[in-house]
């Protein structure tokens, strides 16, 4: 929550120069995430998607037990590299391991405990205690290594799979100098987020999945496969003939939301929320996670139930505020039609392709809910699971 805040503060150096949210928002709206955009990203979704199945079917016939959080990480990360910078990174690939090492440090550094987000007249003290140079140390590797990629972009050599990325369509509009502002080279690298949210959410999927009764992971495999057939692999068409998979995405944003709070905002008056009086400039915080647990909204709040969100008109587009994973209003997600493209497929291909069960010795209670600390809600400790290879 306090990222925004502490990425401006610690960019002292190169701090890009002015725009409203509204500006930038709009770029993101219109020309990174718009359905089109996210349109011309399916080819790299299914591509990466058939790789992980590859993969997870190599271990399955080898009685190998997957780690799934591990494994979905890595797709997730190898997304986000080949959408935003165009860049397929190998598992091994030192370059996507240095980007994978800054963002661990990235999240770490902002969830300590800085003085001056509670008492800013003490804030010197982060200063002494290491922590801010050392969040200013992490920002500065972040930014060279963004700066790396710009510079590979604006050589006339570039790969041809840099044709169109995030990078590329912001070094287009800088060039046309067609945005209502003075658009530079910090702003494209402050678009630039963590990863983890998407793997996040299908890690939590497919925990909550073998956590509950059996029934439910049936029925979902026995939807897909129904409607897909036999194919290699679930394409993004296939998942507009799948409600049921659908509901469980969606109730796994409801019981899981990978940002627990929203970003914050301030109240420009005086007003009265729940009846509490909040003061004129105050910063307010939505907790996202409490929301959708919220009893007086929800029946048996934390059961992972998905047939609650069959043909119900509670969507997650920001606008039904019992359900708001993605926030809402004017700072609501721009990326929330690319994240449940990924999600959905990536999904779905899981459930399609194997059949799961828990390693031996393993019990369905002996899989926690415990979070790491950290920006993104991410499952502490690791799922492992064994995978069967359906035959076709
Ligand atoms: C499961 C994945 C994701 C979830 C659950 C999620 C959720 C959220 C939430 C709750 C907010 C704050 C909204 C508010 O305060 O009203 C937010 C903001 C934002 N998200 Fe996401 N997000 C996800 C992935 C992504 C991805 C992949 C991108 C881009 C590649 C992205 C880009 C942004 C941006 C730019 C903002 C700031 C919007 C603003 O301040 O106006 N998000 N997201």
């Amino acid at each position: 929550v306090l990222q925004k805040n502490r990425m401006r503060s610690s960019r002292t150096k190169n701090p890009p120069p002015p725009a409203s949210n509204g500006e930038l928002r709009k770029i993101s709206v219109l020309h990174l995430f718009s359905n089109r955009r996210v349109q011309s990203f399916r080819g790299i979704r299914e591509d990466e998607v058939s790789r992980m199945i590859r993969k997870i079917s190599k271990e399955a016939s080898s009685s190998q037990v997957t780690n799934l959080s591990k494994t979905l990480l890595s797709l997730s990360s190898t997304l986000i590299c080949r959408i935003a910078f165009g860049k397929k990174y190998d598992e091994e690939d030192q370059q996507r391991r240095r980007f994978h090492d800054l963002l661990q440090e990235m999240q770490a550094a902002f969830v300590g405990f800085f003085f001056s987000d509670y008492i800013p007249s003490i804030g010197w003290l982060d200063s002494l205690n290491g922590m801010r140079p050392r969040l200013e140390r992490t920002c500065r590797k972040l930014d060279s290594f963004l700066q790396e990629l710009i510079d590979e972009h604006l050589n006339p050599n570039r790969p041809e799979s840099m044709n169109g990325d995030i990078i590329d369509i912001m070094l287009q509009l800088l060039q046309e100098q067609s945005t209502s502002f003075d658009l530079t080279q910090d702003h494209i690298k402050s678009n630039a987020h963590g990863s983890d949210t998407i793997a996040a959410t299908i890690i939590w999927a497919m925990a909550a999945l073998m956590k509950s009764l059996e029934a439910i992971l049936k029925k979902a495999q026995a939807e897909i496969r129904g409607a897909v057939g036999n194919k290699d692999i679930v394409n993004e068409d296939d998942i507009q003939k799948l409600p049921y998979l659908k509901a469980i995405v969606k109730e796994t944003f409801r019981l899981y939301p990978p940002a627990l709070l929203s970003v914050p905002r301030q109240t420009l008056a005086n007003c009265i929320i729940n009846g509490y009086d909040i003061q004129s400039n105050s910063i307010v915080y939505t907790n996202v996670w409490a929301i959708g647990r919220d009893p007086e909204y929800w029946e048996n709040p934390n059961e992972f139930l998905p047939e609650r969100c069959l043909n119900s008109s509670v969507d997650m587009k920001q606008k039904d505020f019992q359900l708001i994973p993605f926030g809402a209003g004017r700072r609501g997600c721009p990326g929330y039609s690319l994240v449940l493209a990924m999600v959905e497929v990536g999904l779905a291909n899981l459930l399609y392709s194997f059949d799961w069960e828990l390693p031996s010795g393993i019990k369905k209670d002996d899989i926690d809910t415990q979070v790491l600390p950290g920006l993104t809600m991410l499952k502490k400790n690791d799922l492992l699971l064994s995978a069967k290879n359906v035959c076709a």
